[in-house]
């Protein structure tokens, strides 16, 4: 198994084809264009933030990338492999969704198991359907999920039950999750959102550790700007599910984010966490 949480990105065997790559993508929901055309190639290790007004499509295209949503035309290829292409997901789809983790807002875990098992889970697309029903996990995947616990920094917490934990708490539950899977990309759908301040920078400054100790790519979906400006070097921005802008965050100025927010832009520069990164 590949979860040597210590390892670098040539260790993990990535290739040096773009982690995702998607071509003209466009999803409608009836009348409502969530997806516009999206073209976009993220290198493996990097770590972006996808910005945008509510509605822009950002959960949308996230979710198209680990194929949870079938686009109507266009491409996501994953490492090179196409993962949908023109509405149809290919036949490889669950062995490339298993390089995917997927990190929720409301951090989707299961409450009444460990926080040990919650993350064991993870490598259950590797089980057998009657060893993930009885929940009989081998040595070594316990000793694999407690390391994940450990480099996430909560392995004190393994036998308690999930729900008693605190949210950043449980939000770091779900990246030890990811790193049991196997997983080379993160997507992130508002991580932070549900977070205290400190929480939400912890659980921001691991993904970044992450990042560069394992070559993890990262994509995550923000409000807070003033988090984006802080973690990540590269941004895009949807608005009306086209992207508006691709480039480094530092260009993200003040007048192109009025463009992209309109009238919400002002506050949510100067909210969203500001106190935790000061
Ligand atoms: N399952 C669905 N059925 C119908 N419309 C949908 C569905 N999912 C998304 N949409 C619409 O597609 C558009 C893009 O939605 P999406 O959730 O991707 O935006 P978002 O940028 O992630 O928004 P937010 O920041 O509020 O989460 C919106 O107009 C939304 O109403």
């Amino acid at each position: 198994m590949p979860n040597d949480f210590t390892a670098t990105s040539s260790q993990q065997g990535q290739s040096a084809q773009p982690a995702v790559s998607v071509h003209n993508l466009t999803k409608s929901f009836g009348d409502n264009v969530a997806l516009d055309q999206v073209g976009l190639s993220i290198d493996s290790g990097e770590m972006v933030a996808l910005v945008g007004a509510s509605g822009s499509g950002k959960s949308t295209l996230l979710r198209a990338v680990n194929g949870l949503q079938i686009a109507d035309q266009g491409r996501v290829e994953i490492f090179g492999t196409s993962l949908q292409t023109d509405g149809k997901l290919h036949s490889n789809v669950r062995r490339l969704r298993s390089r995917i983790g997927f990190i929720f807002q409301q951090f989707n875990l299961v409450n009444r198991l460990s926080v040990l098992e919650n993350v064991l889970i993870g490598s259950l697309s590797e089980m057998s359907a009657l060893r993930a029903g009885l929940r009989l996990f081998s040595q070594e995947e316990k000793a694999q999920a407690l390391a994940a616990l450990e480099r996430v920094g909560i392995l004190n917490q393994a036998y308690k039950r999930a729900a008693f934990l605190s949210g950043g708490q449980q939000q770091r539950v779900a990246i030890a999750r990811c790193l049991m899977q196997g997983a080379q990309i993160i997507l992130a759908d508002e991580p932070i959102a549900s977070l205290d301040p400190e929480s939400a920078r912890k659980v921001m400054q691991l993904l970044t550790d992450l990042s560069r100790e394992q070559g993890l790519t990262v994509i995550t979906c923000l409000h807070q700007v003033q988090m984006v400006r802080h973690y990540f070097s590269r941004s895009i921005a949807l608005r009306d599910g086209a992207v508006h802008f691709d480039g480094l965050t530092h260009d993200l100025n003040d007048e192109r984010l009025n463009h992209i927010y309109g009238a919400a832009a002002e506050e949510l520069v100067l909210s969203g966490h500001a106190e935790a990164i000061a």
